[in-house]
Parts: C-alpha cells; sequence; structure tokens
C-alpha cells in the first residue's frame, strides 16, 4: 500500500535549493530521499557516454530503457552508479544538467522513469525533489513545496558551489545557462515545470539554508 506512505514533495527550478533542502529535511524526519533530476542525469551521461544525438528521440527513448542507475548511500556521500560505473561526479556538471534537461522533454523518456520513481515511495516516507514531484508523480503527497529564488542568486549559489569544486565558470555564463534550463524546462509540452496547484510557494532569495529547512518541517505537523 505505497500511496499511504507519507510524501513531501519539493520541485523548483535549477538552484532554487532543492537537493539541499530535500536532503537536510529528509535526515531530520529519517526518511528516504529521492533525487530526480539525478535519474533524467543519468541518462544525459549514459547518451553521452555512447555519443548519442541529443536530437535522436528514438535513441534517447531506448538508452533510458537501457540504463541501470543505482544510488549507494553505505558512505558518506550518496554515490550514482550509472551501468555500474561512479558517474556522481560527471552528474553534477552543468553539461550532464543540459543534457538531462534536453532528454527530459521527450514524452517517452518522463514515462520510463514514472515507476523507477515511485519505486522510492517505502516507510517510513519519502522526500522527493524535482520538477514535476507534485504535479504528475506524486499528485497525491500530503505536503507540496515550490522553492523559487531570483536567477541572479541562483547563478550566485551555483558559482560559489562549483568555484568550490574547483570548476572553471564565469556568473555571465551560469546566468545564461540557468535562464536557459529555466525556459526549456517551464514550457515543455509534457510535465512542464510550475507549481502544484496545492504546493506552499517559498522564495528563497536571501534566505539562508537553516531558515528554509526551519520553514519547510514547521509545514509537516507535529513529530513526535
Ligand atoms: N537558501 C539558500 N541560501 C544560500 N545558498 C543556498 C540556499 N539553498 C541552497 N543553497 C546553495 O546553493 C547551491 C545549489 O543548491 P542545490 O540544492 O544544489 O539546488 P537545486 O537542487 O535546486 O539545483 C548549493 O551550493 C547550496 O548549498
Ligand atoms: N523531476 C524532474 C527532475 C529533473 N528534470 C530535468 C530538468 C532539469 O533541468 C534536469 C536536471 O535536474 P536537476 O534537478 O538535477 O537539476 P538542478 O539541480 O535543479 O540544476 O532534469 C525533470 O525534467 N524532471
Amino acid at each position: 500500500m505505497t500511496a499511504t506512505v507519507p510524501v513531501l514533495t519539493i520541485d523548483g527550478p535549477s538552484g532554487s535549493g532543492k537537493g539541499t533542502i530535500s536532503r537536510a529535511v529528509a535526515q531530520r524526519l529519517g526518511w528516504h530521499y529521492l533525487d530526480s533530476g539525478a535519474l533524467y542525469r543519468a541518462v544525459g551521461v549514459a547518451a553521452g557516454w555512447a555519443d548519442l544525438d541529443l536530437d535522436d528521440a528514438g535513441a534517447l527513448v531506448r538508452c533510458t530503457f537501457d540504463t541501470t542507475i543505482g544510488f549507494d548511500e553505505s558512505g558518506d556521500e550518496l554515490r550514482v552508479l550509472v551501468n555500474g560505473h561512479d558517474a556522481t561526479d560527471e552528474l553534477r556538471t552543468e553539461t550532464a544538467g543540459a543534457a538531462a534537461s534536453a532528454i527530459a522533454a521527450i514524452p517517452e523518456v518522463r514515462a520510463a522513469l514514472k515507476d523507477r520513481q515511485r519505486a522510492f515511495r517505502v516507510e517510513p516516507g519519502l522526500v522527493a525533489d524535482g520538477r514535476d514531484m507534485g504535479t504528475v508523480i506524486f499528485p497525491d503527497a500530503g505536503w507540496k513545496v515550490f522553492l523559487t529564488a531570483s536567477a541572479e542568486e541562483r547563478a550566485e549559489r551555483r558559482y560559489k558551489q562549483l568555484k568550490h569544486k574547483g570548476v572553471s565558470v564565469t556568473m555571465d555564463g551560469l546566468l545564461r545557462e540557468i535562464l536557459a534550463r529555466d525556459a526549456r524546462d517551464a514550457n515543455r509540452s509534457v510535465a512542464p515545470l510550475r507549481p502544484a496547484e496545492d504546493a506552499v510557494r517559498i522564495d528563497t532569495t536571501g534566505l539562508g539554508i537553516d531558515a528554509v529547512v526551519e520553514r519547510v518541517l514547521a509545514l509537516l505537523p507535529a513529530r513526535g
């Protein structure tokens, strides 16, 4: 009876803090965490390894079915295995993000990943982050959040994050990529990025991580 397992969905655009907030909230609640973007990124990376053309929808759909994606939670950091290879670092690159965004616009790819995402709904509960968690994958979720922040602040967050990892990027380039990805994710015909009607919107511009975590936790009933 997976439908009775509690779910909190956290959707929003790139750099709004979905991953950071979802992981922290899941840890505080002792719930599982689904990074749905990692699935789309994994297919993007596998397509890159196979040298597929991002315009070849048929090949990308086949690639989605053929790609195995595993999550290794045994260490300090969640590791993602794509076709058995640890692709955690490659997955986080902007190239993988852009490929994921392009692939995610193909309806058959989204359909193929639906059940893999819903399988994460197991006791004692799930925090799911992405673009369509509250609208398509878990429309019956008990709590839905839509995070936003200005594009400039999101680009600045990404800049600091990538600089910290030693990746060479420019603010201008990142802002352009964020705006392009926002437009593609919001304008696609299937499961476009938009808040569920019953989502609580939190604008995180100028709001620290801890403050956002507390606001999200405050939405859930008191935990004994
Ligand atoms: N409210 C916040 N204030 C400042 N920095 C934040 C905030 N939320 C997230 N960050 C930082 O912004 C970066 C991107 O966050 P991330 O969780 O990866 O966003 P998303 O999953 O929405 O793309 C990370 O380095 C994270 O630490
Ligand atoms: N539920 C989801 C999750 C991600 N996607 C697509 C659209 C996004 O631009 C890419 C990458 O998503 P991801 O959440 O990993 O990216 P950000 O961390 O927000 O930059 O995948 C999607 O279409 N639906």
